[in-house]
């Protein structure tokens, strides 16, 4: 071998060769292999739109048939009703004709009418003689006919003519027949005409009068429902139909929660193609199902852990990891459950550490202390001032992590994020850490007051500081938060906190602002409002996850419903992770028996999330500050705005006389999101109906600018770390 010869081998190595046998022949051409016609033939029908999807489909074949034995079984009703219906519109043409109708009208409209009265007489009479004529004319051919040819001619004639009225009487759009008045209630017979979901498209004003509907995949039965997907006419969006879902399921004539609609993505949608799936009953009315995870030994924390089942009863699943998730709803809707849900699947992976602050002091969490690393339960200044040491040391951990990692070679760590093997690897000491707390508004609103490198706070703000940190920077080095709270109100949950987690979970909540707050601004209008959700919808709540869930990477949000997980399933899966941690050697802190007071460096900490005034400290220094004229606006209704007891409306006129304002007021305020409105206010001469403004809406515009500002100084602070 020269030495060009083995450079070249050396080059190639790294391409994989098969080994070639001495004295074997080489063939250098390489064969291209034919795919043979049969498959070609089938790849071809599979993918040719031409070929109808019931011939390529054994479901929709089903559905095919399905509809073909229905539609001939009610071929003879359908006949019957076309004949009457063509009876109908021949007497009407008739009765029209014979009285001269139309030159009635034009003569009457033109008002000689009694100029023309004798002519259109005349007119009446010889047509009823034509009338009478043909009658007679008729009777006597169908008489001669019926002693020629005996009563088979009747039959044929009488066939004839039904055909005929069967085709003047066939339903079509604009075709004539009385309506009723009042018609009995509406219900759902879509799957079976569908001409009838034309008209709930029009009916919901999503499509225009002379728009119709293409139908992508016929109506089918998927699950316990109805399955269709469609095409809408081109420049009608699939997203305005999502918007605008109760109102077709009111064309429909269903409850909004049997409706799924969802926009076709990716390679077999486009932003036209709706897939809706109607269920034949209320989804959530069925008992609740059981988390899965009790059929299994252990579970992965990378895996996304089993969380719910949708509409159609598909598994949901919420990844965990590199994410953190908020969790919020009013009491009693399984908020608790929900987060015992995402919890039990991190418990069941020994290499992951757990920590739990469960403010609700209740029963709930009590059995996860035998295998959490930290555990609290309690409502007092001392567990929130726990808590605070707490987060304290996680952020010098993260911190640790990060100096750690930027040591570690590019094989072991290829970026700056925690990988599966590194979790697991107990020298490295970055395990899947998970802190859970639940009503995160008892220790946000604690007003104990704490000095942070002589700035004097209260404990509510360090903690809303210290999330806020974690959320952001915690993530990618294996920290997870999960927190649930009751009162999802823009005063507790620090707005710069909301916008750094990732996953969102809203279970019923009040109103729309409450649940815009959980899920993010604007949802409702996209269709999104978890206060619409029944009371007894236990555990049925609008998940915006962060990644790919079951539904596909493009759905922004859906409905789920958590698994059923009682507290004796609860405790099995806590026991089982103890036992876990036991066989793996992982078992530390609380449950351990470790109750070592936490190292602290509260200098450092404080130094590395920064000075950054808190956003109470940001408004009072008056950083945040709002444009005219709703900063006039919001000084003038300081109390109304702060206070639940405050006014809901306040008179334009009320705001001109005591502002100094400038005629473009109205404008002005509408720019910045808030329009006047019409309401009903006592004054000196009785109750009046005024222009103003809900003090609701100058609230949320106010919190709308704030956000933007706070969102905005984030990426700025960002950067320049
Ligand atoms: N998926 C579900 N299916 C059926 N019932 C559920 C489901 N989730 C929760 N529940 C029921 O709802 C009730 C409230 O649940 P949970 O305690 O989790 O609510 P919460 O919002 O945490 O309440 P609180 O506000 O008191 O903390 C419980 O009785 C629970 O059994």
């Amino acid at each position: 071998m020269t030495e060009q010869d083995r450079e070249l081998a050396n080059v190639d190595a790294s391409l994989p060769v098969r080994a070639v046998l001495e004295g074997e022949f080489v063939n250098d051409v390489p064969a291209v292999e034919r795919t043979p016609w049969r498959r070609r033939a089938v790849n071809w029908w599979r993918r040719s739109p031409r070929v109808p999807l019931w011939a390529k489909d054994r479901v929709h074949a089903v559905q095919a048939v399905k509809d073909l034995v229905v539609a001939v079984l009610r071929s003879p009703f359908r006949f019957m009703g076309a004949v009457v219906r063509g009876l109908v519109v021949a007497v009407r043409w008739w009765r029209s004709w014979v009285t001269v109708r139309d030159y009635r009208e034009a003569a009457e409209q033109s008002e000689k009418l009694a100029d023309k009265f004798t002519d259109i007489r005349e007119l009446t009479l010889f047509r009823w003689k034509v009338t009478g004529a043909t009658v007679v004319t008729v009777a006597l051919v169908v008489a001669v006919l019926d002693l020629v040819y005996g009563h088979r001619a009747l039959w044929i004639a009488g066939g004839v003519c039904a055909v005929a009225l069967a085709v003047l009487g066939r339903r079509k759009d604009g075709s004539p027949g009385r309506k009723a008045v009042l018609a009995g209630p509406r219900t759902l017979t879509w799957t079976m005409d569908p001409q009838i979901l034309v008209d709930a498209f029009r009916d919901a004003k999503l499509i225009g009068k002379d728009e119709t509907l293409r139908l992508v995949d016929r109506a089918t039965r998927r699950g316990e429902g109805w399955a269709v997907t469609v095409d809408l006419p081109a420049t009608r969006k699939a997203a305005d139909v999502v918007k605008q879902r109760e109102a077709l399921a009111s064309a429909l004539a269903v409850d909004e929660i049997q409706l799924s609609v969802e926009r076709v993505r990716g390679n077999g949608g486009h932003a036209g193609r709706v897939a809706m799936w109607v269920a034949d009953e209320d989804p959530y009315a069925k008992p609740p199902i059981r988390t899965p995870l009790l059929g299994v030994h252990r579970w992965d924390a990378w895996r996304p852990v089993p969380f719910g089942t949708d509409a159609r009863g598909r598994r949901i699943d919420l990844p965990m990891v590199w994410t953190s998730v908020l969790i919020g709803a009013l009491p009693r809707q399984g908020k608790t459950m929900a987060q015992r849900l995402a919890a039990a699947g991190l418990i069941m992976d020994p290499h992951v550490r757990l920590l739990v602050a469960d403010f609700k002091a209740g029963k709930d969490w009590g059995a996860v202390a035998q295998m959490a690393h930290r555990f609290m339960s309690g409502d007092d200044s001392e567990h929130v001032l726990t808590f605070l040491d707490w987060l304290v040391e996680l952020v010098a951990d993260v911190q640790q992590r990060y100096r750690r990692m930027r040591e570690l070679d590019d094989l072991t760590c290829p970026e700056s994020k925690v990988t599966p093997d590194m979790s697991r690897d107990p020298s490295l000491d970055m395990p899947i850490t998970a802190l859970f707390v639940d009503e995160l508004h008892i220790p946000l609103e604690d007003r104990t007051p704490v000095e942070v490198q002589g700035k004097k706070l209260t404990a509510g703000e360090y903690i809303g500081e210290l999330l806020t940190w974690l959320a952001k920077k915690a993530p990618a080095a294996g920290l997870i938060l999960v927190l649930a709270t009751q009162r999802p109100d823009a005063k507790t949950l620090p707005t710069r906190l909301r916008a750094v987690l990732g996953s969102r979970f809203a279970l019923r909540v009040m109103d729309y602002r409450d649940s815009n707050i959980i899920l993010g601004e604007q949802m409702n209008t996209r269709g999104y409002d978890s206060s619409r959700l029944l009371p007894s919808h236990k555990g049925v709540g609008i998940l915006r996850p962060d990644g790919e869930t079951q539904a596909g990477a493009e759905v922004l949000a859906l409905t789920v419903r958590t698994f059923y997980m009682p507290n004796e399933d609860w405790r099995e899966i806590c026991q089982r992770g103890r036992s876990l941690r036991e066989v793996e050697g992982t078992l530390t802190g609380h449950a351990a028996g470790q109750e070592a007071q936490p190292m602290l460096d509260h200098a450092a900490v404080a130094k590395a999330i920064g000075s950054a005034p808190t956003p109470a400290e940001a408004e009072r220094a008056g950083e945040i500050e709002l444009p005219e004229p709703l900063a006039s606006v919001v000084d003038y209704l300081a109390n109304d705005l702060d206070g639940d007891d405050g006014r809901d409306f306040v008179p334009t006129a009320e705001l001109v006389a005591a502002l100094d304002v400038e005629p473009t007021f109205g404008l002005d305020m509408a720019k910045l999101g808030c329009r006047s409105t019409r309401d009903r206010v006592p004054t000196e001469d009785g109750v009046k109906q005024v222009r103003g403004y809900a003090v609701a809406d100058i609230r949320a515009a106010v919190e709308r600018l704030r956000e933007a500002a706070l969102i905005d100084g984030e990426v700025i602070d960002d950067d320049d770390r």
